[in-house]
């Protein structure tokens, strides 16, 4: 019933998104139009049937699900642009922009259209998304839908707006910090003997077991932790001096950062 969704800004996230809705199944090629203003850089999305235009009415007028996916400081422009045409019968908005509220939208649209802001992270583009969604004047099945449609691309949280925020730096600034401490895990395992190739192989796989032990068992770090420290063994030595040197305050200190950047924006 939503079948047409327009992506409004196809930058980084904007295209991942597309790319999740493909690979998902979840779109059709034809019923996706994404907008930008440089259209080059969507070739790749234009050779697999994806409608691509700069006109962001022309696209907002052939959609159901408007995904608005530009900066923080283009979002008045943009929905200046095109809020004529949405219609609160047919249209759905759903913003990904960090810091933008949904009052914030309401304000600017001026219209009883369904609001939703959902915060999803890069890995969208392989349907490994964590997307936290808070909505308001949605029904239940406009709620349903936009659910499964996250759903498919990831996993959901249904948050309160007033966490919006904390969910931008975990879940999305996250993905960054995540890629950062496996990036660091390479260049130790260049150092202790492995070839890039080889140590980004054991990083990356050894980081997403780890991940699965506490999305797949339900459990707890430190559970994990205690089963891989031998006592006196390396694991706990290599742990403790990380430790030392500020391993978790700098962690913690880094998301308090990211999370007072977006409240002084
Ligand atoms: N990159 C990320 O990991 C995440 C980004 N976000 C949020 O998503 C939004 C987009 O972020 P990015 O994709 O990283 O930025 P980006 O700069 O890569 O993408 C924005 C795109 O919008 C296009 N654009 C600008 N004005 C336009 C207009 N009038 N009509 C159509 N397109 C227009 C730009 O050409 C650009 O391609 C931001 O608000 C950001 O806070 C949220 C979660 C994760
Ligand atoms: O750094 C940023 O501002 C955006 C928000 C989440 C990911 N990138």
């Amino acid at each position: 019933m939503y079948n047409k969704i327009a992506i409004i800004g196809g930058g980084n996230l904007g295209t991942a998104i597309a790319e999740g809705l493909l690979k998902s199944e979840f779109s059709k090629p034809a019923d996706i139009t994404i907008t930008r203003r440089n259209l080059a850089e969507l070739e790749v999305l234009k050779n697999k049937g994806v409608n691509i235009t700069s006109d962001n009415i022309e696209a907002v007028k052939n959609s159901d699900v408007v995904i608005l996916a530009v900066k923080p400081f283009q979002i008045k422009d943009v929905l200046d642009g095109f809020k004529a045409e949405l219609d609160p019968q047919k249209h759905i908005l759903v913003s990904v922009i960090t810091g933008i509220f949904i009052e914030d939208m309401q304000n600017a649209v001026q219209k009883n259209v369904p609001l939703f802001r959902a915060m999803p992270n890069t890995a969208i583009a392989i349907q490994e998304s964590m997307t936290c969604i808070s909505h308001k004047g949605a029904n239940n099945t406009q709620v349903d839908f936009i659910k499964n449609l996250f759903e498919k691309l990831g996993k959901v949280a249904m948050i309160d707006e007033k966490l919006m925020d904390a969910a931008t730096v975990l879940g999305a600034c996250g993905t960054a910090f995540a890629m950062r401490y496996i990036r660091a895990n390479i260049q130790g395992g260049i150092e202790i003997g492995f070839s890039a190739a080889t140590a980004s192989l054991i990083a990356a796989q050894t980081v997403k077991g780890a991940a699965d032990l506490l999305l797949l068992k339900g459990a707890h770090p430190e559970q994990e932790i205690d089963k891989v420290t031998t006592p006196k063994g390396c694991t706990i030595a290599g742990l403790n001096e990380m430790e030392h040197q500020g391993f978790s305050s700098s962690l913690i200190r880094g998301i308090v950062t990211s999370y007072n950047k977006i409240l002084n924006s």
